[in-house]
C-alpha cells in the first residue's frame, strides 16, 4: 500500500508512528499535486482559492476604499480566522453577544477576497469588520496609511499544517494524498495562502506601515479572557464584566463547535455538500502535530523552520504546557 509512513516508535518518542492520513493510491502523486493545483489561482505570486474569487475585484484591491474604523483580521489559513470572526462579532455586536441575531459570523466579519454572498462592501455600515488571508503586499493601500486596525493572528506552523491537511482533504476535498505529500506541498507553498514563512515574515517585516497588533492562536487558547482584554484594548472597546463573560463564553471551542452561526457547517453544506465529513471546528488544540508527524518529518520540518525563521523575533508555542 502506498502512502503509509510506518516508523518504529523509539522509547520516549512523542510522535505518532503512523501517518493517519495515509491512504491507498492507485495513481501517481504527481497527478494528485496537479489535481490540487487546479483549485489554485496564482496572482502576483500568491495562491488564491480559485473559487469563489472575483478576479476583477482582486485586480482592483489596491484601490478598495478603507475607512478609519474598519477592523481587519489577517491570518494565514488555519491559524484561527473563524475564531477571530466570532470574537470580533461578539465584541462589536450586542445583538450577537445576547444571542439574539441570526447572522452567521461569516456575514458579520466577511472575507475581503472571497465574497461568497456578493455583498456590496461599500454599503456596509461602519465599523466594518473584515477577514483576509492576503499577504501584506496585496492589501488595499488605504491600510498602509495606518487608517484601519489590523490584528494579525499566527499559530505554530506544525499545527497549521496538520489542520490544513484535514481541511484540504476532508472539508474542501482539494487534496487526496498522504500527509507526507501534503507536507511537501505545504513547505513549497503550493497551497491556498502560498508559503507560510513568506506570509508571516512579510507581515512582520512591514509592520511599521500598518496599525497592527500581532497575536497568537496559542495565547488565546491558554488565556481566552486575557486575550479578549488585549484585543479590546487595541480596538479601544470597553466591555462591562457581564459583556466580557458573554464574549468569552461564546468564543470557546466547545461553544463554537455547536453554534450553527459560528461553526461554518452550513457554509460547508452549501458549498461542498451534506456528505462532507470534516469540520472547520475540528480539534482546536495546541500540539496536535505530535499525532501526525513522524520523527523524521519533525526533524525535517525543524531544519526548514530554523533556516527560514533565523533571526525572526516572535515566539512560537508548540505545546499546551509550554509558557
Ligand atoms: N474557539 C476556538 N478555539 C480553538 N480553536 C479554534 C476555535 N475556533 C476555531 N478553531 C480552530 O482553528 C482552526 C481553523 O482555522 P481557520 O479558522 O483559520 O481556518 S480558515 O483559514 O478560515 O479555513 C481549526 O483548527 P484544528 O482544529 O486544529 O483543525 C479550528 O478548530
Amino acid at each position: 500500500m502506498r502512502g503509509h509512513s510506518e516508523k518504529t516508535r523509539k522509547e520516549g518518542d512523542f510522535l505518532q508512528t503512523r501517518n493517519p492520513g495515509g491512504i491507498a493510491l492507485d495513481f501517481p502523486a504527481s497527478e494528485l499535486i496537479e489535481d490540487m493545483e487546479k483549485f489554485l489561482f496564482k496572482f502576483k505570486g500568491y495562491y488564491f482559492n480559485r473559487s469563489p474569487l472575483d478576479i476583477g475585484f482582486i485586480e482592483n484591491l489596491d484601490n478598495f476604499e478603507i475607512r478609519e474604523n474598519d477592523v481587519f483580521i489577517i491570518t494565514y489559513p488555519k491559524s484561527g480566522t473563524i475564531w477571530f470572526q466570532q470574537l470580533l462579532s461578539l465584541i462589536y455586536s450586542e445583538e450577537h453577544r445576547k444571542g439574539a441575531g441570526k447572522l452567521e459570523t461569516m456575514d458579520r466579519t466577511p472575507f475581503l477576497e472571497y465574497n461568497f454572498r456578493k455583498v456590496d462592501f461599500e454599503k456596509r455600515p461602519s465599523p466594518r469588520l473584515f477577514s483576509t488571508h492576503l499577504p501584506y503586499y496585496l492589501v488595499p493601500s488605504g491600510l498602509k496609511n495606518k487608517k484601519a486596525k489590523i490584528i494579525y493572528v499566527y499559530r505554530n506552523p506544525k499545527d497549521v499544517m496538520c489542520s490544513y491537511f484535514h481541511f484540504a482533504k476532508n472539508v474542501i476535498s482539494q487534496f487526496i494524498g498522504t500527509f507526507e505529500e501534503f507536507m511537501k506541498q505545504f513547505l513549497e507553498g503550493r497551497v491556498i495562502g502560498s508559503l507560510w514563512f513568506d506570509h508571516i515574515k512579510g507581515w512582520y517585516e512591514h509592520r511599521s506601515l500598518f496599525n497592527i497588533q500581532f497575536m497568537t492562536y496559542e495565547e488565546m487558547k491558554k488565556d481566552l479572557r486575557g486575550s479578549v482584554s488585549k484585543i479590546c484594548k487595541f480596538l479601544g472597546k470597553g466591555l462591562s464584566e457581564e459583556d466580557m463573560d458573554a464574549v468569552v463564553r461564546q468564543a470557546t471551542f466547545e461553544n463554537m463547535k455547536y453554534d450553527p452561526l459560528a461553526n461554518y457547517d452550513n457554509i460547508i453544506a452549501i458549498r461542498y455538500g451534506l456528505d462532507v465529513k470534516g469540520h472547520f471546528l475540528r480539534k482546536g488544540t495546541i500540539g496536535d502535530w505530535k499525532n501526525h508527524l513522524t520523527v523524521e518529518q519533525n526533524e525535517r520540518f525543524d531544519k526548514i523552520f530554523q533556516r527560514e525563521m533565523k533571526d525572526f523575533p516572535l515566539e512560537f508555542i508548540w505545546d499546551m504546557n509550554e509558557d
